[in-house]
């Protein structure tokens, strides 16, 4: 249960006490996608970040979700990966194979890695082709708008920075218009090469949850999510703004910390 649910310039917020409880709303928001989206179009097209996120969805492996969740229709891709080798402790990759899917019943093929043997620009180029052949199929649903990809769902974390995927602030990558999955060689955060969704398609998303704990993360969420004004920085996580979709942030109370007029229920 969140200690506050508020909507701010179109964003809902659900903030909760502590990582513990924001985990178990997330696995239940996630459930609750997956089975619209099953009933609706027969998969579950769900794109995810790496690190801290992935934590966080670890209550979905457990009890009643592990049973009650369609994981064979659910094909899942990589926001942004780290043009490391998949056994390689930086690979979002194995942060997810060990965390939840090693752990519930999920169909191998449906899950889409990267390829680690080649260049970051080619292993973008490749899985941005992935990405088109489910488009084409409709695995992945279509935007009108742009004809970019429309996953069900994109979960992003944010870096302290203010980054999400591997969209780093200042960085040339958050001007990709054309490519729906770019690179980077030279991320502020090590690794440095890697490979990421581009706004446009992050943006296209039926629904984007971003999903941020700790109080180093406050003065981000705050510059990401309440009205700055002109000298608001160039934050990458405040270009999150699906133009169709819906928008969520799952915060915990030290990283709402900083929220302007935010109310916590009692
Ligand atoms: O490098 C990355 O950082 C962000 C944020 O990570 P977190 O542990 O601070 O939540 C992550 O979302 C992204 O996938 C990753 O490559």
């Amino acid at each position: 249960m969140a200690v506050s649910c508020d909507k701010k310039n179109g964003i809902e917020l659900r903030i909760h006490e502590n990582p513990d409880g924001l985990s178990t709303d997330l696995a239940e928001y996630i459930a609750a996608l997956s089975e619209a989206s099953v009933k609706e179009r027969g998969a579950f097209a769900i794109a995810l970040s790496g690190r801290s996120l992935i934590s966080l969805m670890r209550k979905l492996s457990e009890a009643p979700f592990n049973k009650t969740v369609e994981w064979a229709r659910w094909h899942i891709f990589l926001a942004d990966e780290r043009v490391v080798a998949k056994s390689h402790v930086d690979s979002n990759y194995k942060l997810l194979k060990d965390t939840l899917l090693a752990k519930v019943p999920n169909v191998p093929s449906h899950v889409h890695s990267i390829n680690d043997m080649v260049t970051a620009e080619q292993a973008a180029e490749e899985y941005e082709f992935v990405i088109r052949q489910h488009v084409k199929t409709r695995v992945i649903d279509v935007c009108e708008i742009n004809d970019c990809p429309k996953f069900d769902l994109i979960l992003l974390g944010m870096g302290q920075d203010g980054h999400i995927a591997s969209l780093f602030p200042n960085h040339s990558a958050l001007d990709e218009k054309e490519l729906w999955v770019t690179f980077i060689t030279d991320s502020p955060k090590p690794p440095p090469e890697r490979i990421t969704f581009s706004l446009p398609v992050i943006n296209s998303a039926s629904k984007v949850a971003v999903v941020v704990t700790g109080g180093s993360k406050a003065e981000a969420a705050h510059l990401a999510i309440d009205d700055i004004g002109p000298e608001c920085p160039v934050l990458p996580a405040r270009m999150v703004r699906p133009t169709e979709g819906k928008l969520v942030w799952f915060l915990d109370q030290e990283a709402a910390s900083k929220l302007d007029d935010v109310k916590f229920k009692e």
